[in-house]
């Protein structure tokens, strides 16, 4: 069933607002990016569940996917620039208005119009920056951790949610939204998110023996540039900000989940 056809005329006033506001070129860029992201992490899905069947066991199972894993996270930085381009263009259009600089005015004014997608820069940087910093920094630098079942449980979750997720996009930029998928998108994370939360603290926590031990990442007194860094303190202080920064990702995705499912849609003035 495509979305369009349940929810009546309010939906339909939507989907007609974002095929006027998406340029052509956007929606072919995000159709290829979303595309390849789904390909990406069915990729993952896959070697996992091929593992886990022919070596009856988690272990090694990070090393085997961590190249697929590493390539398709740290793709997600383009997400951030997706929300940052509007972000940029109504800056320049600020500055061309200042300048009067008309023939800019109305170029920027053109892309800021058609941006490309209408999320937070601050949101998707803080979720997809956390990721990136988790696979780097966490458990690709600390070998001894690979092997935690902390490990594999935030790396299931994160494929589960990311095959849903860029599906999603996929087949609303396509038109062609299947009930179900959108009935994921905003239900999943209400039990995946805490799950991936769980399994992230639990691997930093598990790291913050080893990186004690090695003092990997930190720089100790007397030095050249005279600073001092300690990476152990550093992980335990990025594990309490998830106190004030988790709830703000959780809470966006409820009033996401409320404004797409249950009808609390904001329909642009010109509607
Ligand atoms: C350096 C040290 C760092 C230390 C950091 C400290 C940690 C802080 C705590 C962080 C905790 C994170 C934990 C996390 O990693 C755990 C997990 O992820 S577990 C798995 C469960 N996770 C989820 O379910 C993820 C949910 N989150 C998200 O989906 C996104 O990350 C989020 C940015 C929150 C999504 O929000 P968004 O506003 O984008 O919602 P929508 O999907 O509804 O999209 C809004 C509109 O934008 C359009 N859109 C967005 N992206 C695309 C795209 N790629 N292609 C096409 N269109 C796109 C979308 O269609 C919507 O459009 P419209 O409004 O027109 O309908």
């Amino acid at each position: 069933m495509a979305s369009g056809e349940e929810d009546g005329t309010v939906e339909e006033k939507e989907t007609n607002n974002k095929k006027r506001t998406k340029g052509a070129i956007a929606t072919a860029w995000l159709t290829f990016y979303n595309i390849a992201m789904t390909a990406g992490w069915l990729v993952l899905a896959v070697a996992m569940v091929r593992y886990y069947l022919q070596k009856g066991t988690h272990k090694g199972l990070y090393r085997n996917i961590a190249r697929t894993l590493k390539f398709f996270q740290t793709f997600a930085l383009l997400e951030v620039g997706h929300c940052a381009i509007g972000m940029y263009c109504i800056l320049k259009c600020y500055i061309s208005i200042s300048l009067q600089i008309y023939k800019e005015i109305s170029r920027y004014y053109f892309w800021c119009a058609k941006g490309i997608v209408r999320t937070s820069v601050i949101v998707t940087g803080v979720q997809v920056c956390s990721r990136i910093f988790m696979v780097w920094f966490v458990t690709n630098s600390i070998r001894q951790i690979q092997n935690e079942e902390s490990v594999i449980l935030f790396v299931v979750v994160w494929t589960i949610t990311e095959i849903t997720r860029y599906s999603f996009y996929t087949f609303n930029l396509l038109n062609h939204l299947p009930y179900f998928i959108k009935w994921a998108r905003y239900n999943m994370f209400i039990v995946m998110y805490p799950l991936g939360v769980i399994g992230e603290l639990l691997t930093i926590h598990a790291s913050l023996p080893y990186v004690r031990r090695s003092g990997m990442y930190s720089l100790r007194l007397p030095n050249k540039y005279n600073v001092s860094f300690d990476y152990y303190y550093f992980l335990i202080i990025v594990m309490l900000s998830y106190i004030p920064l988790f709830p703000q990702l959780y809470f966006h995705m409820l009033r996401q989940r409320r404004r797409v499912l249950h009808g609390e849609i904001v329909v642009e003035k010109d509607e």
